[in-house]
């Protein structure tokens, strides 16, 4: 359903990438909508297309090795039509980035100060006064403690969770209305991670921005997101609300990943393993459906041959209809594994 608040619209979006010679697709056919004032988290194992997603909306891939196609209409504006120049007035303006690890995307031999105000440099027309208690405000909002004094410091002085604090105050520095967080939390340990989460809700909120929240990790998720999109080898097999997606999930990738999700109270149970891998990208099966070959005990007559998105309630979709056989081997009862 398009309301006044998508803002990003991905249609039918593919990205290839060229593999001695030969394009094969790391993404294929993503739909995917995105509003103010929500997180949606995308979430999948290593490998099945999810920072090949982002860098594909930041425009971050080089053409002469990379095939791309589909629309991505952000507030108005196709962003695969446009060129470098074009790109480089959404970055860092209208569209911010968060990368996973924090010291390589600081330059080690900058002050804090001067890596945050760069970006003001670049899109607005600050005075240097006007960029220094920018500076100090955003550091205040990302919840670093003497903003004066981190203003001064370099990335080495500062602790992991502080330097991604540096990176979201950067992301934020021109208020964009989209943010792209790639594995934001993933270099972090436990507590500073749900600090961060809480400084990406808080931003969310005030801006009314909209994120996209990329992760592997469901507790992340659980935490954060309003609504989820699950990703499988380059596609999107189930995307709900986040309640839809832990509370009644359909698709046996979506189960199985949520099974297989450490819980508090089944800490001394053995967890589930979904068996095999993500196909590497030359291996990607073209037709069928890409995930049945990790849950060889459903019958092969209950995939469709080109798995679609069916809705199964209102912002509630899965693909494949195999989701209403699909049962764990310890639930039939019969299966060896
Ligand atoms: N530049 C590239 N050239 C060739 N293959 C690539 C390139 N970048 C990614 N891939 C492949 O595309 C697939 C998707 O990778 P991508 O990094 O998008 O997955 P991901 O879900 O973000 O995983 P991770 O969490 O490990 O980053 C993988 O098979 C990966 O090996």
């Amino acid at each position: 359903m398009e309301t006044t608040s998508d803002f990003l619209n991905i249609k039918d979006v593919n990205t290839a990438f060229k593999i001695n010679g030969k394009y094969y697709d790391a993404i294929s056919h993503i739909n995917l909508k995105v509003h103010h004032d929500e997180i949606l988290a995308i979430v999948g194992e290593s490998g099945c297309g999810k920072s090949t997603l982002a860098t594909t909306i930041m425009g971050l891939h080089d053409p002469s090795e990379t095939k791309i196609s589909g629309e991505i209409e952000f507030e108005g504006t196709d962003l695969l039509k446009l060129d470098e120049a074009g790109y480089n007035k959404f970055r860092g303006a209208k569209i911010g980035m968060i990368f996973q690890d924090p010291l390589s995307a600081l330059n080690p031999l900058k002050r804090i100060e001067d890596q945050i105000s760069e970006v003001m440099t670049y899109h607005t027309n600050f005075t240097a006064e006007q960029k220094h208690k920018r500076v100090l405000e955003l550091l205040d909002e990302v919840g670093i403690v003497n903003p004066e004094r981190t203003a001064r410091q370099f990335p080495h002085q500062l602790s992991g969770g502080m330097r991604q604090r540096v990176i979201i105050a950067i992301a934020i520095a021109c208020k964009p209305d989209l943010i792209i967080a790639d594995e934001p939390t993933t270099a972090l340990d436990v507590t500073i991670q749900a600090q961060i989460l809480d400084v990406l809700r808080k931003i969310q909120q005030e801006n009314h921005a909209g994120i996209i929240l990329i992760t592997h990790d469901l507790g992340v998720v659980a935490e954060t997101a309003d609504r989820v999109a699950v990703m499988y080898a380059g596609q999107i097999v189930e995307e709900g609300t986040a309640d839809q997606i832990f509370n009644k999930p359909k698709h046996p990738y979506t189960r199985s990943l949520l099974r297989s999700m450490p819980q508090r109270d089944n800490e001394n149970d053995d967890l589930y393993v979904i068996q095999g891998n993500v196909p590497s990208l030359q291996k990607m099966p073209t037709t069928g459906d890409r995930f049945a070959p990790r849950i060889p005990w459903i019958d092969a007559s209950a995939h469709e041959a080109n798995p679609s998105m069916h809705e199964v309630e209102p912002g509630h979709e899965v693909r494949c209809t195999c989701y209403k056989s699909f049962t764990f081997p310890d639930q039939t009862g019969s299966v060896k594994v």
